[in-house]
């Protein structure tokens, strides 16, 4: 891709961005939130047209208007799970609308499984055509994805933060099949937020910054440092380290939960949480502490036990919002956002209340919190009116963050709160909130990233099997890896993970 340019409503988000890809590399591509890595992609994949410039595809000029012509080209982009048809199987969703025929109109379904059996058998993956999508795990989905590109003859893949929502061991499996189609000459372009895993897979980096590309490099030899120093600019350090806050207070604690069971996956969890604290819950995928949220949130009723916040218990959604509770939740998309309205719109929606006086909503006071939600959380918007579905991944996060922020909760729960945000947002967002709970909030930390629970927590529980199986103050933790052999230490086996 060569000096290619693309504006919205008159803004340059790509000013003149060359980008190369090598046969059978696979290349990174890294960037600040907003920084224009999905628009760049979505070029090369014909969802969005180029203003200017050149693309070249084994050296040849190709036009790629459109989604089909990125397929002509080899070019397919690898979504995450929603792109498959979960009711139909592997094998259907592989061929979907481009079935093999039998005399030109019958559906041949045997020819149809045989070709997905090869093509999943040569993939390395252990997966059976005739399951139906919907039942198998997320990071299978993505194998399917892929399985059907390869089908149509791509040769260039597009990965959008293929790991964020995959397990440890689906992201192994899915690091080995990156490198199986690495080996058989595709190419893939890896964007992604998490470092050590650019640095574990990739070939070479191309840094992005401001619609720029400012730096591409062999990964080999290429430190962290240098890729944060690329993306945020010289002398813009972000530091994501844990510090020592000292010993809370001694407060009576704001939430007890209580022998709390839930169908399925929590058999008997307690523990106690005081103002002013930072609690990280840690557990494998699927164990549970989404449902805990969510319980403690007033969204989902126990089988039996108690969730007790400020001495009552918690009756339900509107009932926890009205005291206080706030969650910002994993799926910030479906649950978080209004996409189409305003930025504005979104951090004023839960915090209307406070805004509004003799039944008027205090446009100027709105604006000023809206103002600072944006510059403190380094929202990248063209201004508060923008909507909220043309902003960058990253940034719709901090909207869903910064609008309960904004609402000053007496409880913070974070479900997963920095996936997709860069490393600058990341150490921006832990310093928040710090600072929220140095003036008193109680905050609870759900995250895979043992990197992040690390960074923000001053005690850590781990969950498995339904139960908290230990507790830990953040202080005698030494390494990421005493906390990950704590989590997986626990891990006796899949049957293990489900309550009876
Ligand atoms: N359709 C659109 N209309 C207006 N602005 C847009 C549109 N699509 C993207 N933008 C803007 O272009 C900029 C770059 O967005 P892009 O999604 O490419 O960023 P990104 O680097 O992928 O970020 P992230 O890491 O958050 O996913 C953002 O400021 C975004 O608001």
């Amino acid at each position: 891709m060569i000096d290619i340019r693309k504006s919205f409503a008159s803004i340059p988000v790509l000013k003149r961005v060359s980008f190369t890809l090598r046969k059978g590399e696979v290349h990174a591509l890294m960037g600040g939130n907003g920084a224009g890595k999905s628009t760049l992609m979505k070029i090369l994949t014909g969802v969005y047209s180029k203003d200017d410039g050149t693309i070249l595809v084994d050296g040849q000029p190709v036009e790629i208007h459109g989604t089909a012509a990125a397929e002509r080209a080899g070019i397919a982009m690898i979504f995450q799970e929603f792109s498959l048809v979960p009711t139909l199987t592997v094998a259907q969703n592989i061929w979907l609308k481009r079935e093999p025929r039998r005399a030109g109109i019958f559906i041949d379904n045997a020819e149809m499984v045989r070709r997905s059996r090869a093509l999943l058998h040569e993939l390395g993956v252990d997966i059976d055509p005739e399951t139906p999508v919907g039942a198998l795990p997320v990071g299978y989905m993505q194998i399917v994805e892929i399985a059907k590109a390869l089908s149509k003859n791509a040769r260039i893949l597009v990965m959008d933060e293929p790991t964020s929502s995959l397990s440890e061991a689906e992201t192994e499996a899915l690091f080995e099949l990156v490198a199986r189609l690495k080996a058989s000459g595709i190419s893939i372009v890896y964007i992604s937020h998490r470092m050590a895993e650019i640095l574990a897979i990739c070939d070479r980096v191309t840094v992005m910054r401001d619609g720029e590309a400012v730096m591409t490099e062999d990964c080999a030899g290429l430190t962290v440092d240098r890729i944060v120093e690329a993306m945020l600019g010289a002398g813009n350090a972000a530091s994501f380290e844990w510090h020592d806050r000292g010993p809370r207070p001694e407060a009576p604690p704001i939430l007890s939960l209580r022998s709390l069971r839930l169908p399925a996956r929590v058999n008997d969890v307690s523990f106690d949480l005081r103002p002013g604290e930072i609690l990280g819950l840690a557990g494998l995928m699927g164990s549970g502490r989404t449902e805990i949220a969510e319980t403690i949130f007033g969204r989902r009723a126990p089988v039996s036990g108690e969730v007790i916040f400020d001495g009552r218990p918690v009756r339900n959604q509107a009932d926890a919002i009205d005291r206080g509770i706030a969650l910002v939740p994993e799926d910030r998309r479906k649950m978080g956002l209004v996409l189409d309205h305003s930025v504005r719109d979104n951090v004023l929606l839960p915090n209307l209340a406070r805004f509004t006086r003799n039944f008027l909503v205090q446009d100027a006071e709105a604006l000023q919190t809206v103002t600072r939600t944006i510059r403190e959380l380094r929202i990248k918007t063209d201004g508060p009116d923008k909507l909220a579905r043309l902003l960058s991944g990253g940034n719709q996060q901090k909207i869903v963050l910064g609008k309960w922020l904004a609402r000053d909760p007496r409880l913070l729960i974070l479900d997963e709160p920095t996936i997709g945000v860069d490393i600058g947002a990341k150490s921006e967002i832990v310093a928040t909130v710090r600072a929220m709970a140095d003036k008193g909030m109680a905050v609870l930390v759900i995250s895979s990233e043992l990197e992040e629970l690390m960074a923000i927590s001053d005690r850590i529980l781990v969950l498995h099997g339904g139960r908290i199986v230990q507790d830990m103050n953040r202080r005698d933790l030494t390494s990421e890896e005493e906390l990950h052999h704590a989590i997986q230490g626990h891990h006796i086996g899949p049957s293990d993970d489900v309550a009876a």
